[in-house]
């Protein structure tokens, strides 16, 4: 056994593979069982070959660094990492309902107290994440998890914690993005209190707030912030009044994480547990 200090030296004998959980961009993640402490797992395995081309190596290097520091319920647990010949594996933190994206595209829409529980969550992870001067978690649908208990797991190792010129082509989707970012000027913090309203938004109605059909259309309503709220579903003023709070194109004038939290439409809705119960 390794003393506490210093780092085990973990390999894939160490681990019964199971089931796939599902493939990513860059490698398959599959359920595992560590021998030993017959401890569950998600095994998430990365080809060195497609980190070198894409030529993210460094920063996935520096995301496990970080990732591996951070502790909070409503983000993925990094346990630790290892490498062979061909490929990085990354023991994490198995999230036993799988992904939200499939829950959400399922539901259609979330009801009030559903969404507002997950932003709720979202926002505490956040303000833990900006306490250590993490930014930036990435937070679309496709990166959440849901554990065990329903309660949110932000998986997503943001690519971009510290970077601050993420090329968007390596992960499709602009719909994300606030002004600064699409503009790509200088941005801080308050990035993911605009993505939080974009993920709030979505969870409500469904489809994210600045959806087009071309990406050029997409970009002119995100920095026009072209904010529509469609007549269905019917949704409360309060959940329209903190999106409108929360998508301000001056990133300085966004509503702070911590007065999320005590926003009426939170206090009215999220369960304090931050599980949502059926
Ligand atoms: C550089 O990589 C950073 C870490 O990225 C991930 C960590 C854990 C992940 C998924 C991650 O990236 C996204 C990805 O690979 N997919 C979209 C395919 C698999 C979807 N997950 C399915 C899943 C179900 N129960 C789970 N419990 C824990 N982790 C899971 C899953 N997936």
């Amino acid at each position: 056994e390794a003393s506490a200090g210093e780092k085990k030296r973990w390999t894939l004998s160490d681990f019964d593979i199971g089931k796939p959980l599902g493939r990513g961009k860059f490698g398959h993640v599959y359920l595992a069982r560590e021998k030993r402490s017959n401890h569950i797992v998600a095994l998430k395995v990365l080809f060195k070959s497609q980190l070198q081309q894409s030529q993210v190596e460094h920063q996935l290097r520096r995301e496990v660094e970080i990732q591996s520091h951070l502790r909070h319920p409503n983000i993925l647990r990094l346990y630790g990492y290892f490498y062979d010949q061909k490929r990085v594996y990354l023991i994490l933190e198995y999230a036993a309902k799988g992904e939200l994206y499939k829950e959400l595209q399922k539901c259609k829409y979330f009801s009030e107290r559903r969404a507002a529980t997950y932003v709720a969550s979202l926002a505490r992870a956040l303000i833990y994440c900006h306490g250590k001067h993490v930014i930036h978690r990435d937070i679309k649908p496709e990166n959440l998890l849901i554990g065990a208990q329903g309660e949110l797991k932000i998986a997503d190792f943001g690519w971009s914690v510290h970077t601050f010129n993420r090329r968007r082509t390596m992960c499709g989707t602009l719909d994300y993005l606030p002004p600064e970012m699409v503009e790509s000027v200088e941005h801080d913090a308050s990035v993911d209190i605009w993505s939080l309203g974009v993920l709030c938004y979505e969870f409500l109605y469904g489809v994210p707030p600045f959806e087009a059909k071309e990406h050029s259309d997409t970009y002119r309503r995100i920095v026009q912030v072209d904010l529509k709220f469609p007549t269905k579903p019917i949704i409360s003023s309060a959940a329209k009044d903190l999106i409108s709070q929360m998508l301000v194109k001056d990133s300085s004038q966004r509503l702070p994480l911590h007065k999320l939290l005590e926003h009426p439409w939170i206090v009215q809705n999220a369960d304090p547990s931050g599980v949502y119960k059926a």
